[in-house]
């Protein structure tokens, strides 16, 4: 189909979130159950854990410790189906043009298929042979670079791996690499070159060495500002150095805009294509993912779309009830719609998924950070919390303060994989420690008669005792959700990464919005250019406010100073 808009492929689908049956039923049984407390339902439901966890293609989740019960459960569920979350699921893997206002399939699920399965198609035309083919020129690319076979132009072998690209062409790939990096090739360094910012490219600039750098530029569109830019200044960083005939060695694009790759003076020949049904921030399992692919290998980058595919075929198969990206979602959904819980904390309790609340800001706030449904009706539900976190133990000693005792609640996803990729001896088991420690203490909290009788065990006067207290109460009751890894590594991260963009399409599903477009991003880009031509050529006093004209006006002079 290729015109379809949400409402007439989801026949069966509630008109809106908040007028279905299951929404309602779920408000009276969020105002019935306002009072419960999870000590208790601990203490009373000792199956709780095994009742509320779930465990699917290397990834267990413990949803247990989230202010639901059975019953809530129930309710959420029916609350998908009532949403046509099962069927909207199977027409975005039959490839229809889900993603409405841009006319486009939505099929990155297709990119990491294996070769041997039938696969999806886009107007009846099988992708699966253009996908592989070009994941096997990307793999011997990367085979040639890490083998030392690919050199620069004075003959030696690459050392530094330079990606220019900026939001999902970025965000993925640097994250998986430094998520990977106990699996990356010794000999390569991976850079990630992402902002207009001058200082981010000129401070790489000053430490690699031009003759062994090889550089990637990724854009799907091939006309983002500041990817073209970085390009450019890159581009002539180089010929201080090289001369014109060597930049095929030192530079490769990926993009699915050949004509802008080829003006640009890259040769086809280095180009690595995509599609325009993979969105930017679902497209690190494209070529996208060439700097994963070098650094982990051609087959750890199979290995890590393995790792997607089984959780794509688990989301497709597994019933709702048992659905990790199902239930992810729909504890979400709880939160925010139901507790008026505005924010999500990820708490990554491993070093190297420190890129990881990054990545999921894009793909969830640029996928369902929404106001109009995806027929540009105004929503009456609340869409997208806010995303945001840092690494475990770090979190812990900056904000966890405002997690156990802020006016607000917020929710944690902690994430943390069993097996560390080290030896240091106690580090795993102090890090675990406070992983599961932080989620029992957001859990149960510590009463004022605990407090008050542990003070006393202290000696301390009534009055101080009194006095002190209220500031060492912890209300508790604070939900949280556990995901636990085996070990960090390409397929489970390729599972991990695959559930959280489940999570975002369920989840996008329930509230009706095009989770595959992102036009917010459209207005600034428009206004920066005028306002740079305008800091160049002198300001347009009447297009602006008189702040913004005020602001303009102090750059440029500053910029105009000799120094600049
Ligand atoms: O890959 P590109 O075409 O350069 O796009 C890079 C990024 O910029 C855009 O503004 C969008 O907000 C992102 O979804 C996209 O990933």
């Amino acid at each position: 189909m290729s015109d379809s808009s949400f409402a007439s492929s989801t026949p069966s689908a509630s008109p809106t979130a908040a007028s279905s049956v299951a929404w309602q039923a779920l408000q009276q049984h969020a105002d019935a159950t306002r009072g419960l407390q999870l000590r208790q339902a601990f203490a009373e439901h000792p199956e709780r854990f095994d009742a509320l966890s779930e465990q699917a293609a290397g990834i267990f989740l413990d949803y247990s410790k989230n202010l639901v019960t059975e019953d809530t459960m129930r309710l959420l569920f029916s609350l998908a189906r009532e949403r046509g979350v099962e069927a909207r699921r199977d027409a975005m893997f039959g490839g229809e043009r889900i993603n409405n206002t841009e006319d486009r399939a939505v099929l990155h699920a297709a990119l990491r298929a294996p070769r041997e399965v039938a696969g999806a198609t886009v107007d009846g035309r099988p992708v699966g042979a253009e996908v592989h083919a070009v994941l096997d020129r990307l793999g011997q690319c990367a085979e040639s670079i890490r083998s030392g076979a690919w050199t620069g132009y004075t003959g030696k072998a690459i050392t530094d791996v330079v990606n220019i690209g900026i939001g999902g062409s970025y965000l993925g790939p640097k994250m998986v690499c430094q998520a990977l990096r106990t699996f990356a090739h010794p000999r390569l360094s991976m850079h990630f070159v992402s902002n207009v910012d001058g200082h981010d490219l000129d401070a790489l600039l000053t430490r690699v060495n031009p003759e062994t750098t090889l550089f990637i530029i990724a854009s799907k569109t091939f006309t983002t500002q500041e990817t073209m830019m970085n390009a450019q200044s890159a581009r002539s960083w180089f010929l201080q150095h090289g001369e014109e005939k060597d930049l095929a060695k030192h530079f490769v694009a990926v993009s699915t805009n050949t004509e802008a790759v080829t003006a640009f003076g890259i040769d086809p020949a280095n180009m690595f294509g995509f599609w325009d049904w993979v969105g930017g921030r679902y497209s690190v399992w494209s070529a996208i993912g060439l700097p994963v692919a070098i650094a982990v290998g051609a087959d750890g980058f199979r290995e890590f779309l393995a790792g997607a595919h089984a959780m794509d075929e688990h989301f497709r198969a597994a019933p709702l009830e048992r659905n990790l990206p199902a239930i992810l979602a729909l504890i979400g959904i709880w939160n925010r719609n139901f507790l008026g819980m505005s924010s999500i904390s990820i708490a990554p309790y491993h070093q190297d998924l420190a890129s990881l609340p990054g990545y999921l800001q894009q793909l969830e706030m640029e996928s369902n950070g929404k106001h109009v449904d995806a027929d540009g009706k105004p929503l009456t539900v609340a869409t997208c919390p806010v995303i945001w976190g840092d690494t475990g133990t770090n979190g812990q000693h900056a904000y966890f303060q405002l997690l156990h005792q802020g006016t607000d609640v917020i929710p944690v996803d902690f994430i943390a994989s069993l097996a560390a990729a080290h030896a240091l001896p106690g580090h795993q088991e102090a890090l675990l420690a406070n992983c599961f420690a932080q989620s029992e203490a957001l859990m149960r909290g510590k009463t004022e008669d605990e407090v008050r009788a542990e003070l006393a065990g202290q000696n301390m006067s009534a009055e101080r005792i009194a006095a002190l207290a209220p500031h060492r109460t912890f209300p508790g009751n604070r939900p949280s959700t556990m995901l636990l890894l085996d070990a960090l590594t390409p397929a489970s991260l390729g599972a991990l990464i695959a559930l959280y963009e489940h999570k975002v399409f369920v989840q996008g599903v329930i509230w009706g919005v095009n989770s595959f477009d992102q036009w917010g991003v459209e207005l600034g880009k428009v206004l920066a250019k005028t306002i740079m031509n305008e800091l160049v050529a002198g300001p347009n006093t009447k297009a602006h406010d008189a702040s913004t004209n005020g602001l303009i006006a102090r750059a440029r002079a500053a910029l105009s100073q000799p120094s600049n």
